[in-house]
């Protein structure tokens, strides 16, 4: 065993370098090209050229890749049927920030008992997020732990820095270098602000200490990612309202940001209850409808049955969040029709030509 200079930890495993794992697990050049394509469709709802809805939807985590696979190929249908309207992407978050303690995802807890076998975690995450991208749906994913990101950003066509992170330099410093566009979330306790300023702080270049694909330490540059926007997740209060989504698009303004954002209809917007998503979604669906094209995006957290269980539970119901609570699929499919049809109210009115196109 290794002991490290001051004994603060200890080297307990050893993890394959990312272009070790890669080389293992590798995304082919159809996929690759398809990752490229959904992060140009992606980038361009961001940026406002294409007026569909970037909605952003799947389980909470990923515990389950069976289950989780069997969703998506659910959802790989739906994203068909309403491709004129939504871009569908899955949500296949591996690493879960927690707030105090407990299950910090697959990859940090591939058998959900602890074991805490990260190299494990790592592999069989990898090969879920191939065999998710297999599906054809693009892929969003939480980028919690920078060190983790090169293992499996190839991936990714939407990534997000949460709420508990968003104000760190190092995930900022990460996001600038991304090559897909990010979704900052505003704070656990609602600040917006904090959001913006990471949305500002990504857009620009930065060089920073990293892991590099050979798994030497080393000093890498981001180029700055004009693509980071803020994503409105509620706190003590939610945010969702007209008014709170007009002020966020007024903060925008001010700062010199683009003024198009995306809404989570979960967390603190829902007040982690399931069952408050379709309302949410159905306020957020009134704005389009009514003609707000600043709402760029939504996410829901859903999964194949509604609700919750404990990690501890045995057995574990399939196709149940081990996390938040999520909404079942059925009230996924609601959700997916009010977005559609808000899609299409709003293209009866026309955009103000203001840098924000709101
Ligand atoms: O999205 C998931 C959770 O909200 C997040 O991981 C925090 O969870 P916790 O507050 O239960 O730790
Ligand atoms: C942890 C999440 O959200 P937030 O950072 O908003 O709490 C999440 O979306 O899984």
């Amino acid at each position: 065993m290794t002991v490290l200079a001051d004994d603060t930890a200890r080297v307990v495993a050893t993890l394959p370098a990312p272009a070790r794992l890669a080389a293992r697990l590798p995304l082919g050049a159809g996929p690759r090209a398809g990752i490229a394509e959904h992060r140009r469709a992606v980038r361009a709802i961001v940026e406002g050229t294409d007026d569909r809805l970037l909605v952003v939807v799947g389980p909470c985590s990923v515990h389950d890749p069976e289950a989780a696979l069997h969703y998506a190929r659910g959802l790989t249908a739906v994203a068909a049927e309403y491709e004129r309207e939504l871009l569908v992407v899955l949500r296949a978050y591996l690493e879960k920030p927690r707030s105090l303690v407990g299950w910090k995802g697959l990859l940090h807890d591939p058998d959900l008992d602890g074991g805490e076998d990260l190299a494990e975690g790592l592999r069989r995450g990898r090969e879920f997020l191939l065999r998710a991208a297999g599906t054809g749906l693009p892929l969003a994913y939480e980028f919690v732990d920078p060190f983790l990101a090169p293992f499996l950003l190839d991936l990714v066509s939407w990534g997000a820095i949460g709420a508990r992170t968003v104000a760190a330099q190092p995930h900022r410093q990460l996001a600038s270098a991304l090559p897909m566009p990010v979704g900052m979330k505003n704070a656990v306790a609602g600040e917006v602000e904090v959001a913006i300023a990471a949305a500002r702080a990504a857009g620009v270049p930065h060089v920073f200490p990293g892991l590099g694909p050979t798994g030497a330490p080393a000093v890498l540059a981001g180029a700055g990612n004009p693509a980071c926007h803020v994503v409105l997740r509620g706190g003590v209060l939610p945010n969702y309202d007209a008014a709170s989504v007009g002020s966020a698009l007024e903060l925008l303004r001010a700062a010199g940001l683009r003024a198009r954002l995306m809404v989570d209809a979960s967390h603190g917007n829902s007040g982690k209850d399931h069952r408050r998503q379709p309302a949410v979604v159905a306020e957020l669906a009134t704005q389009v409808a009514e003609g707000r094209h600043g709402l760029m995006g939504v996410m829901v957290e859903s999964f194949l049955e509604p609700g919750c269980q404990e990690i501890t539970a045995t057995p574990l119901r399939y196709g149940v969040s081990v996390t938040d609570a999520c909404l079942g699929w059925a009230d996924t499919l609601g959700c997916l029709d009010a977005l559609a049809a808000a899609v299409r109210a709003r293209r009866g009115h026309p955009r103000r030509p203001s840098p924000g196109g709101e």
